[in-house]
């Protein structure tokens, strides 16, 4: 038999076994042994350099750590054959070489490296596609309920479930896009208080693949910075990889993205890619099944508008007509603004009404009551904190300053807050960033502060126990709200709508008003403002039982017959103190005639109907005639 011969049929041999082969291993482990005998050769061996070692797929006829690699090397550097005392080397492409011993035909040696590299092509191609079916056999499997669950929520579940299975990474989410509100609805996602996450449809890799329509695979070194890190932190998870495909529905709608985050070993490969584009396929199909899709993209809408339809704020009065403009007019700024009033007049429902009637809506609407925390307490709550900055702090935890970002945070009674925390707050409103206690990376911040308070904060600031500049910051736009008991008829309307509101829920008919207990009402100096009046509607609702609301209902009026204990305010004009002690001594006289509007105009002295006259004259409200 001829040399060529051999070669040829070595050369048969290494193309029949490779188109026979799906592993690579077998496939080496055959043509080596047979290589020997035919080459031949003393020994050999298949290396491939993965860079700083050496691994060995391969042996016939030498231990595995007898392979000289150095001879390796050389062959791949020169890409030709290298030698080395009796060891000569070829390089097979893509890092792979081989190693022999005592060969002596070189054109052999060549020539059967040359089919070598071929079969194993030829193999590697087997693997791909074995793989390939096997991955549609897993998603034909976890898809196959799918079609069958009209349960939106479940089926992210198993969706997530399944991409993290298969593409053997550490999470999943599914974006569904809410085009109206510009929005990406991401589920399920974990880590995320009520299990909702929601961003904007333009943030981060996910916004990219809804923009672009195009896959996206970052991480690992390649394109890391375009993490969205914001959502990092309201998840407190790290992201260390991402590939992310978009959800097409078979007519070509986009619904979304599909994403799966964290590798667990390297990096998300083409592969993975292709079948994370599969699974989307199916995924966009089962979604496009149930009709919950419009329902889960409506619900935040609804509650949102609902929340917006349950800040009412009721009242026609001057003064509560001048700060509903206001409202409306500063509502879409993002200026921070000072809310002012007595307890009670209603500071939080301006801020809310301030925030439904803004674009910031659909975002979370936070309010913090400086006065009910501690100093250190209420620094983290609104400042966050890291792992072990105070004792308690077993874990990294964000504030409110970055819960509420893109939305509003109401900070109520802020004279209370500390030095520290005004000048960190100083800092959010000149720079948009927030500073964790213990930490000392800052955090971008994009919420909109609305502040109140009851104290006389530039008294606070001569005192030194209120920073000026953020006095100043706050206060260029401030809104003022009256007493109730300037408010006129307000009271009435307030009364009416608290009490409406109470019977409804006990399913009881709202009994109306007797002239005389609405003049009691109107009387009434409220120095608990309108908290005080829907309290005491809600004991009526519960505990009247008449067919209207008459003077004796109202004896929980806190001193409704008590001793004139007001006292005028000793820096207000002579005109305003001669009007304030004018509608208090009005008051009292009511009260001491329980209502009884005939009574209380003899004891001043005064013709009935010049009675109503004068209180409408002091904004004490006061239609006429009962
Ligand atoms: N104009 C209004 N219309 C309807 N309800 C109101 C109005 N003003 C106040 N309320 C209701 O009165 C109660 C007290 O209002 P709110 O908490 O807003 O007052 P506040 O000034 O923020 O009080 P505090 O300073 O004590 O925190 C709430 O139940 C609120 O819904």
């Amino acid at each position: 038999m001829t040399k060529q011969h051999t070669d040829d049929e070595l050369t048969r041999y290494i193309l029949d076994k490779s188109s026979q082969a799906s592993q690579i291993d077998d496939f080496l482990a055959l043509a080596l042994t047979e290589a020997r005998a035919g080459l031949p050769a003393g020994a050999l061996a298949v290396v491939l350099a993965n860079p700083p070692q050496w691994q060995i797929l391969a042996v016939s006829g030498v231990p595995e750590h007898e392979v000289p690699t150095d001879v390796a090397a050389d062959a791949l550097d020169k890409d030709n054959i290298a030698k080395w005392n009796e060891w000569q080397a070829a390089p097979l492409g893509n890092g792979y070489a081989l190693v022999v011993r005592d060969v002596t035909d070189t054109s052999s040696l060549m020539k059967f490296a040359s089919s070598l590299a071929a079969g194993m092509n030829t193999v590697r191609q087997t693997q791909t596609r074995d793989r390939r079916i096997r991955r549609l056999e897993r998603i034909l499997e976890v898809t196959h309920g799918w079609g069958q669950t009209n349960n939106m929520e479940t089926l992210l579940h198993a969706m997530a479930e399944a991409a993290t299975d298969l593409l053997e990474a550490d999470r999943a989410s599914i974006f569904l896009w809410d085009r109206a509100n510009k929005q990406l609805v991401g589920r399920p996602a974990l880590g995320v208080e009520d299990g909702e996450l929601r961003i904007p449809d333009d943030a981060g890799i996910v916004g990219q693949v809804i923009h672009s329509g195009e896959t996206r695979r970052v991480g690992g070194g390649l394109g890391d910075e375009e993490i969205n890190r914001s959502v990092d932190e309201t998840t407190g998870y790290k992201t260390s990889t991402v590939l992310c495909v978009p959800l097409t529905s078979p007519d070509g709608k986009l619904l979304g993205a599909f994403e799966v985050l964290n590798k667990k070993k390297g990096h998300f490969s083409g592969e993975d890619e292709r079948g994370l584009t599969e699974l989307a396929a199916h995924a966009a199909v089962a979604l496009e099944n149930t009709q919950q899709l419009e329902e889960l993209l409506t619900k935040h809408q609804q509650l949102v508008e609902q929340a917006a339809e349950g800040v009412q704020m009721i009242g026609n009065s001057p003064a509560i007509e001048a700060v509903r403009s206001t409202t409306r007019r500063i509502a879409d700024t993002d200026l921070a603004i000072l809310i002012l009033g007595e307890n009670g007049t209603g500071k939080e429902v301006v801020a809310q009404s301030m925030h439904y009637i803004s674009s910031r809506r659909d975002q979370p609407f936070i309010a913090v009551n400086c006065a009910a925390l501690t100093e250190t307490l209420l620094e983290s709550e609104l400042f966050g904190h890291e792992k072990g900055a105070f004792t308690d702090a077993n874990e990294a935890r964000a504030g409110k300053f970055e819960l509420a970002s893109g939305g509003t945070l109401f900070l109520d009674e802020i004279g209370d807050m500390s030095l520290s925390g005004q000048a960190k707050l100083l800092r959010v409103l000149e720079d948009k960033t927030v500073v964790r206690v213990g930490g000392s990376t800052p955090i971008h911040t994009e919420v909109r502060i609305l502040a109140a308070t009851n104290q006389d904060l530039a008294a606070m600031v001569r005192e030194k126990k209120f920073r000026e500049d953020l006095f100043f910051r706050l206060n260029v736009v401030s809104l003022e709200l009256p007493p109730l008991r300037n408010r006129g008829d307000d009271v009435m309307l307030l009364a009416k709508h608290f009490l409406g509101t109470f019977c409804r829920t006990m399913g009881r008919k709202t009994p109306p008003f007797s002239a005389a207990a609405e003049k009691r009402l109107l009387a009434h100096r409220w120095p608990g403002n309108v908290r005080e009046l829907r309290n005491l509607m809600e004991r009526i609702a519960y505990l009247s039982t008449g067919e209207s609301v008459e003077v004796d209902d109202l004896a929980f009026i806190e001193s409704a017959t008590g001793d004139m204990t007001e006292t005028v305010d000793m820096n207000a004009m002579l005109s305003d103190a001669t009007k304030q002690f004018q509608q208090q001594y009005i008051r009292h006289t009511i009260d001491l005639t329980k209502g009884n509007m005939s009574k209380a105009a003899k004891r001043l002295g005064l013709h009935r109907s010049n009675l109503y006259r004068k209180m409408r004259q002091l904004d004490m409200g006061g239609d006429e005639e009962e």
